[in-house]
Parts: structure tokens; C-alpha cells; sequence
């Protein structure tokens, strides 16, 4: 089993307007929602590829039972959420038809009680205890400690179990102390860490500071591996347009079903590059288009490795 935790789920609303203009006022010609949170968007994309998921962390009022009735159902996926008080966020990405643009809204979540994040960790133990990888996705919702992700990293590490960290900011740089196996930053959190704006140089610093492995996600130009094995860079054969959201998520669901697969790194980074593609290419923000992704493998991800050390 994989565990994704996402201890700030979210109902995610996807509104289509035809041109989002500041000031205006807008028609929404089309309305979706699903459950979010970038762990939930791993989740899902791991199970389409047939891998048994738990998805853990905190769901909470009428939306966190939104997104928990979204989530049954789905084969492959188990639900071990931990119930809080405070209500589930929502967040909105405004899709504007005429740009194709993504404009996205997230609310900062629900306030987690310290007797509530006591009970996630608790759970959070024995998940790890039948876990072959675990993958901690996305920002915390007020009352979490900042350096939850450091925990939490430490504890996977002393259960000998695999730790894919994807966060930003402060949860990031205390998270990457911890020493998880991989991180995977975009460019501007990778900017954010290191303090260089050049993707290699800052893989390389934050793999310094703690990461086993750093994979930047650098939007169209596809992956950027730094790892103890080697460095490689990976793009799709084309550039693909459409909504990005959760493109990251699928990136990481294709890293960690790699891992566990035993995939090599240029097969991991080829797969990453073809779900993160097609999850552009899919209408709904964080569903990834199959038929694009099979094609997108069949032509072949360029993975050209990098002269140089790690
Ligand atoms: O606020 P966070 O946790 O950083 O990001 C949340 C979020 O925008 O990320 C996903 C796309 O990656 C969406 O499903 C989700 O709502």
C-alpha cells in the first residue's frame, strides 16, 4: 500500500468564464467539483495506474464530507481521514476559456485542534506500518505546527519507510532538515528555498540541505532529477496546453509509483513527464487524459542525462 497525507483537503470548484477580467462581473458557463488536496490527486492517479492507496489527514463539516463521499467508491483508494471539528476548505481555479489561463483561490483550511493533530499521528504510526512508500503533499492548515512535515518525515525514516515530501515555504525548509528521500518543488518554490533562481544550482543546495533526491517540476520544459544515482533532464515530445492544476500531483504519483515498482530513474522521470502532460490535457483540474498519457509514452519522453556530480 501507498499513503498519501494531505493535511489540508480541499473541495475543489473548477469555474469556466469566457475571459476573467479584475473589477467584472462573471458568468460561470461550467461548474466541477471533487475532492482535492494535492494528497487526494496522488492518490487518485496512483490508483488509475493500480496501486493500492490510503489517503490520510483531516477532513472536517459539510465539505470534508463532500470530499470523503467523493473518494468512496474509487477503486484502489481507501479512506483513513481523521475527522476534525473545523470544516474542510474549499479552493477555486477559474479557468478563462479565451486565455486558457488558470487563475486559482485557495482558502488557508480549517483550524486543527492539538488534541485533533495528536489523533493524526497517532493514525498517521500505524498507516506507516504497512506502507511502501508515503508521500506528504501540500500546506497546512492553521494549528498545525510548522514543522509538522519534519515529524512526520522522521517518523517514516525510523519505520524504514520511503518519504516523498511536496510542500513549500516554511514546512519546506524545515521538512528538508528531517532528510526525506525526494522533494519536489516547481521553480519558484525551489527559488523560494535556496535563494537561486538557476534550477540546478538550487537542486543541488537543497539537496545539501537534507533532500536524499530533488525532482523540480520547471513547467513546460518537463523535470529536472538531481539524485544520488545521476542527474537527468525530462520533457514531454510537445507542449502541451491546458489547465496545470495538479499536474504536479500526477508528476509525483508517477515519481512514487516508480519507486515502489523499482522503475529506473530515467523510466520514473519518463513516467512523471506523461502523467504531468496529460493531467494539462484533462478538461478537469487534477484528472489525467489515459489515452493522452499512453500516447505520450509511446512517442517517447526525452530523458537526456547531465554530465556532472549530483
Ligand atoms: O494549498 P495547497 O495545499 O498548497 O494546494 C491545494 C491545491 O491547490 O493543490 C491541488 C493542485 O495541486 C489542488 O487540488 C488543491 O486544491
Amino acid at each position: 500500500m501507498i499513503l498519501t497525507v494531505t493535511l489540508n483537503t480541499a473541495l475543489d470548484i473548477t469555474y469556466r468564464v469566457p475571459g476573467l477580467r479584475p473589477h467584472a462581473s462573471h458568468r460561470v458557463t461550467e461548474v466541477t467539483e471533487r475532492p482535492g488536496g494535492k494528497g487526494l490527486n496522488v492518490a487518485r492517479v496512483l490508483a488509475a495506474l493500480g496501486h493500492e492507496v490510503t489517503v490520510t489527514g483531516f477532513a472536517g463539516g459539510t465539505t470534508g464530507g463532500v470530499v470523503r463521499a467523493g473518494l468512496t467508491g474509487v477503486p484502489g483508494v481507501t479512506d483513513a481521514l481523521v475527522r476534525v471539528t473545523g470544516a474542510t476548505r474549499r479552493t477555486v481555479a477559474v479557468v478563462d476559456d479565451r486565455t486558457g489561463d488558470t487563475t486559482q483561490l485557495n482558502e488557508p483550511g480549517p483550524a486543527v485542534a492539538p488534541a485533533e493533530w495528536n489523533a493524526f499521528q497517532e493514525a498517521y504510526a500505524d498507516l506507516l506500518t504497512g506502507a511502501a512508500a508515503v508521500a506528504l503533499c501540500g500546506s497546512l492548515p492553521p494549528g498545525v505546527p510548522v514543522g509538522a512535515y519534519a515529524g512526520l518525515v522522521r517518523a517514516a525514516r525510523a519505520a524504514g519507510v520511503p518519504v516523498l515530501l511536496d510542500t513549500s515555504g516554511e514546512p519546506l525548509r524545515r521538512g528538508l532538515a528531517a532528510r526525506p528521500d525526494l522533494i519536489k518543488p516547481n521553480a519558484d518554490e525551489l527559488a523560494e528555498l535556496t535563494g537561486s533562481h538557476e534550477p540546478l544550482r538550487a537542486a543541488q543546495a537543497a539537496r545539501r540541505r537534507g533532500a536524499g533526491s530533488v525532482v523540480a517540476s520547471l513547467g513546460a520544459e518537463g523535470l529536472l532529477a538531481v539524485t544520488p544515482e545521476g542527474r537527468w533532464r525530462a520533457a514531454p515530445p510537445a507542449q502541451v496546453r491546458g489547465n496545470p492544476t495538479g499536474a504536479g500531483d500526477s508528476a509525483v504519483a508517477g515519481l512514487l509509483s516508480g519507486l515502489v515498482e523499482h522503475l529506473s530513474w530515467p523510466d520514473r522521470l519518463a513516467r512523471a513527464v506523461a502523467l504531468s502532460a496529460a493531467t494539462v490535457l484533462a478538461p478537469v483540474a487534477g484528472e489525467f487524459d489515459r489515452a493522452a498519457y499512453e500516447e505520450l509514452l509511446g512517442r517517447g519522453v526525452a530523458v537526456t542525462a547531465e554530465a556532472g556530480a549530483a
